[in-house]
């Protein structure tokens, strides 16, 4: 009882003194690292492109804490000149910048040969080219003298990403920068790493793809059989953020219930387009060709 206690007293503590960015910090899973981030003690600035959803998550929190522990700074990842600003202004308020999560992404569901090139570069730029403005612009700011630690958002790429090839494409492109830059920034200090989460349901994620039920329609591709909720993913953020993870680095967390292990979002109807085979086939093993 006595060491629960220990525990507690610690965990309030863990963050106390510490300053993070959560891009996308006042939906869903941002949302829920920024209330967890806040409960150990950290100050969070959140920074998305709608102010007045910012504003209102910020009074919120605030006001269930009686602390002002949340800052909101609207921006837009994909504006390199508001990011830069975005990392100038957390400094200038607050002195320092600890920990920054690449939060802010999304993409929408399509066949490859439907994305419009306005579209892939919507998601290109939001996914990718966001998260690198983020990155640079933290590490000029702050993390090349200062040292830090970064935890990326990506999503499950395992096998591709069927369905949402843009998305698939950004998030490994970011996958990869967090190799690269776990080794470059070492000598900084900066430890960096991705999450990827498989299927988390909020309010928020689910009305993107148009459809209440959407996400437990998908259950039975996931060995876990239910959904993950954003508290699955915050907690994991904040131990890599950590001292806990002080040895981690250049990694990725699949948050899934092992669904990267398993079947995709994605189904690939009967066929018989291929090359044949060289053994002999049957009615039952060469269905009809749709071409
Ligand atoms: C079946 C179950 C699937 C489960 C999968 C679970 C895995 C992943 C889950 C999640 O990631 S949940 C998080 C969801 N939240 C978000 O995605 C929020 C952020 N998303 C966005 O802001 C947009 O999707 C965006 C495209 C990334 C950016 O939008 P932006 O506001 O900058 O651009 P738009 O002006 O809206 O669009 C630009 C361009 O993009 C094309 N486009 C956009 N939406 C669609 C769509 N629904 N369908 C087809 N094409 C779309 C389109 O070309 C747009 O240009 P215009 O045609 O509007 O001129
Ligand atoms: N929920 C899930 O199942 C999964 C989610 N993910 C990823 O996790 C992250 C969080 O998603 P989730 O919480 O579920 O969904 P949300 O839709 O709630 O979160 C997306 C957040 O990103 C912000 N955002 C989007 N575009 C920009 C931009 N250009 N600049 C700044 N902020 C931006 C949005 O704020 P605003 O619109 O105000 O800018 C919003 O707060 C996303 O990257 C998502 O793709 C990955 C895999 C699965």
């Amino acid at each position: 009882m006595a060491a629960f206690k220990l525990n507690s007293v610690l965990r309030r503590q863990l963050f106390v003194g510490r300053v993070a960015i959560v891009t996308g910090g006042a939906t869903g899973i941002g949302g829920m690292i920024t209330n967890e981030l806040v409960t150990l003690g950290c100050r969070v600035v959140i920074a998305a492109r709608n102010e007045d959803r910012l504003k209102e998550f910020a009074t919120t929190v605030n006001k269930n804490t009686g602390h002002d522990l949340v800052y909101p700074i609207r921006c837009n990842i994909r504006k390199e000149e508001e990011v830069s600003e975005l990392m100038s202004k957390t400094v200038k308020q607050f002195g320092k910048i600890d920990y920054l999560v690449n939060n802010g992404g999304g993409q929408f569901a399509s066949q490859t040969e439907d994305i419009s090139a306005k579209g892939w570069h919507a998601v290109v730029e939001t996914n990718l080219t966001g998260t690198f403005y983020c990155l640079k612009h933290v590490y000029d700011k702050y993390m090349k003298k200062h040292g830090g630690s970064i935890v990326n958002i990506i999503a499950d790429i395992y096998k591709g990403f069927p369905g949402m090839a843009h998305t698939g494409a950004a998030r490994a492109g970011v996958e990869n920068l967090c190799k690269t830059l776990a080794v470059e920034w070492a000598k900084n200090g900066v430890r960096i790493n991705c999450v990827a989460p498989g299927i988390i349901y909020s309010e928020t994620a689910e009305a993107n793809y148009g459809q209440k039920g959407m996400f437990e329609s998908q259950l039975y591709r996931i060995p876990a059989w239910r959904l993950g909720d954003t508290s699955e993913v915050s907690s994991v953020v904040c131990f890599l953020l950590s001292p806990g993870a002080s040895y981690v680095s250049g990694n990725t967390v699949y948050i899934d219930g092992a669904q990267h292990l398993y079947k995709s979002t994605y189904e690939v109807e009967q066929h018989s387009n291929y090359p044949p085979p060289n053994y002999p086939t049957t009615e039952a093993t060469t269905p009809k060709s749709k071409l």
